[in-house]
């Protein structure tokens, strides 16, 4: 079996509010992640701040659970709820991730876990106190994005022993590169982008505007 956990209790500090339960294109962030797993996976968590529990509400099969301070602690909820074997992670703050892309992160293969990324386009500076320090090469740099996909058993060890350490990473997968595991890469898409400041909602509306037209040319 494969669980799903959907991370959506985070406080929304950089937007201004909880990002979560603002309105793109007519429903809540949150609902278009759920909308994309619903009815291809069995298990489905939705991590949710612990004072939206209850008045939140969601399709019958999916679980919600109480989400913790930071990204990785809802994660670790999560997995202490999830059921399967595989599990796979994704930011309801990304809400324009393709409905393949979840399973196609899943076939792990000998990988203990895989991520969805995208390579670099731009050119990258090493920068302290506003001095280019070097140019970095770009060619083996990729940018993190979720749905991530974990051996579960694998992902929980490598919580708890996070946890014992306080060590916070921003994805899971660097959890997992940490205690020396194996893991891949599936090419994700530069349309899958992550709202983090208000600003990334209006390319959000402008980019699902254009998905819904069939149109995925670039703008
Ligand atoms: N304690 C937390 C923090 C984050 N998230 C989730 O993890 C994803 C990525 O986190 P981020 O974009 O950083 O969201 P926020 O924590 O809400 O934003 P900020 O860091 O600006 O406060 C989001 O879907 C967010 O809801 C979560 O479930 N629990
Ligand atoms: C997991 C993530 O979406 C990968 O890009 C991201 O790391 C979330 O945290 P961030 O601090 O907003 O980058």
């Amino acid at each position: 079996m494969i669980s799903v956990i959907l991370l959506s209790a985070g406080e929304g500090r950089r937007f201004g509010r909880k990002k979560q339960f603002v309105e793109l294109a007519g429903k809540p962030i949150y609902l278009h992640s759920l909308e994309k797993v619903i009815g291809r996976f069995e298990d489905i968590l939705l991590v949710l701040p612990e004072e939206d529990i209850e008045r939140v509400k969601v399709p019958s099969g999916v679980r919600k659970v109480k989400g913790g301070k930071e990204r990785q602690d809802s994660v670790l909820e999560g997995l202490l709820h999830a059921k399967g074997e595989i599990v796979v992670i994704h930011d309801c703050a990304r809400p324009l991730a393709d409905a393949k892309l979840f399973e196609k992160v899943c076939k792990l293969n000998d990988y203990h876990g895989k991520i969805t990324a995208v390579p670099s386009r731009d050119t990258l500076k090493e920068v302290a106190g506003h001095m280019v320090i070097k140019t970095i090469d770009r060619s083996n740099v990729w940018l993190s994005q979720t749905p991530q996909a974990f051996v579960r058993k694998v992902l929980l060890e490598c919580h708890f022993k996070a946890r014992n350490e306080g060590f916070y990473a921003t994805d899971d997968a660097a959890l997992l590169e940490r205690y020396g595991f194996k893991v891949g890469v599936v090419e994700g898409s530069f349309w899958n982008i992550k709202i983090t400041y208000p600003e990334d909602l209006y390319v959000a509306e402008t980019l699902l505007e254009r998905m819904k037209r069939g149109t995925k040319e670039m703008i």
